[in-house]
């Protein structure tokens, strides 16, 4: 008999049917009805019986956003921005596992995907595959509760450790108003894929992932300089099979590479950054500079703007990215002086701020986080723009359907 790692829970004032053939409990948890499905059975046809909880939701509707990256690429300070975009802070859920993966804030919860890795390190280890390796990974199950979470249903998440490499107890996830799903996988199973209101990869070249890597894991966790390079080596057959190619089906990529504007620069501090933003998104117009769908080079430096060697270099323009039409925003380089980012921030276009100058206010704001003085920095924050205006959008329509409803 096997466990089903799964519970299920619904509020209390909500509607459920319940067909399972196995042992299910229910119990009060937190004003929640929870169905603990305690057992598998094997059915008398010989297959595997599946535990099916059905509750109609409430009327609130989860808006599921999916962040692609590998490790180390700039996930949790994209997310960071993200959620300071809607205000509040974002936190670990009280009183549980403190080596959770979640944060929640008032609109947002942010579940990492390490959280469905099926094998611990040490399962990993002896059957030889890696984290991103779609094999260590439970897509069924993610599925499933990405699909509760967005339909009004409660979850119990399980937790993977990153200190002890484990399996922890589920942590309870309700369905909040902004679902970030975050990590190695969250546009890999088309199931999933189709769940998303909108996806994001971020794009990190091999030099500049290296650079990041060196930074944080030489000066911040004591790592060497070559065990850092054999583990970038290490994944990288993975990385290429599974990960990168989900980026074509992001509708926006923020692509990071070493600068043009320095012949042969091998430090990777200067960067250059695209924001590559498909077109026919609903619920998503991209930004431009100047002129939509022309194609333009701008240099901003001079009286306006400071810029030390080597300047900044901005290009926009319409491409075709994996078959798809996208307009392309590009920075080059980095700013001397964040608060006169306002004079390139009045020069772009369809950013979904609420005021003049939001992008410079929430770029000052977090000016300490890694790549505020560039086109991270930038891009990442008008991506979080853009995300808050298709979640208003989202919810406009369906708060104004029953309306509708009820005057026909
Ligand atoms: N835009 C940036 N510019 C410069 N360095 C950056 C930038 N973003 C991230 N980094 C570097 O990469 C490190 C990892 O960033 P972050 O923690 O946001 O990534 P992550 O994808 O969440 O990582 P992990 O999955 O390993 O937790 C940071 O400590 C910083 O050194
Ligand atoms: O690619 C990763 C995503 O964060 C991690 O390497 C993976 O989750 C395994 O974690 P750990 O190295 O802590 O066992």
């Amino acid at each position: 008999m096997a466990v089903c790692p799964v519970y299920t829970t619904q509020s209390l004032n909500s509607t459920c049917s319940i067909s399972t053939p196995s042992k299910t409990h229910f119990s009060s948890h937190h004003n929640h009805l929870v169905f603990y499905r305690t057992s598998k059975r094997t059915s008398k046809r010989g297959g595997s019986s599946s535990c099916v909880i059905t509750c109609s939701a409430g009327d609130s509707q989860t808006v599921v956003i999916g962040l692609a990256a590998d490790s180390g690429c700039g996930k949790s300070t994209f997310m960071r921005r993200l959620t300071s975009v809607f205000g509040g802070a974002a936190e670990p859920p009280k009183g549980g596992n403190p080596d959770s993966n979640t944060l929640i804030s008032d609109m947002t919860t942010v579940i990492c995907l390490d959280d469905y890795h099926s094998l611990d390190r040490t399962g990993r280890k002896e059957k030889g595959v890696t984290a991103l390796d779609p094999r260590a990974n439970d897509f069924d199950l993610m599925y499933e509760q990405v699909k509760a979470l967005k339909s009004g249903i409660a979850v119990g998440k399980p937790i993977y450790n990153h200190v002890t490499g484990l399996l922890d107890p589920p942590e309870l996830i309700k369905p909040p108003k902004i679902l970030v799903i975050e990590g190695l996988h969250p546009m890999f199973d088309e199931r999933v894929r189709d769940l998303l209101d909108f996806s994001i990869y971020l794009d990190i070249s091999n030099e500049v992932k290296f650079a990041w890597k060196i930074q944080r894991d030489m000066a911040e966790r004591g790592h060497s300089l070559e065990s850092i390079k054999a583990s970038i080596e290490a994944r990288k057959p993975d990385f290429d099979a599974f990960i990168d190619p989900q980026k074509q089906y992001a509708d926006a990529v923020i692509e990071v590479l070493p600068t043009q504007l320095i012949p042969d620069d091998n430090e990777g501090k200067v960067l250059r950054v695209r924001l590559i933003m498909k077109e026919g998104v609903e619920h998503f117009s991209p930004v431009y500079l100047f002129d939509e769908g022309s194609t333009i080079s701008w240099i901003p430096c001079g009286r306006k703007l400071t810029c030390s060697y080597p300047g900044i270099k901005f290009s926009y323009g319409p491409d075709t990215y994996f078959g798809h039409e996208v307009s392309v925003l590009e920075m080059d380089g980095q700013f001397d002086r964040l608060d006169e980012l306002i004079y390139v921030e009045s020069h772009l276009s369809n950013l979904s701020t609420k005021f003049y100058g939001e992008v410079t206010q929430q770029m000052l704001k977090h000016a300490d986080f890694p790549g505020s003085n560039n086109g991270t920095g930038l891009f990442q924050t008008i991506v979080g723009l853009k995300i808050r205006d298709l979640y208003e959008q989202i919810t406009a329509i369906k708060t104004a359907a029953p309306l509708q409803a009820t005057k026909a």
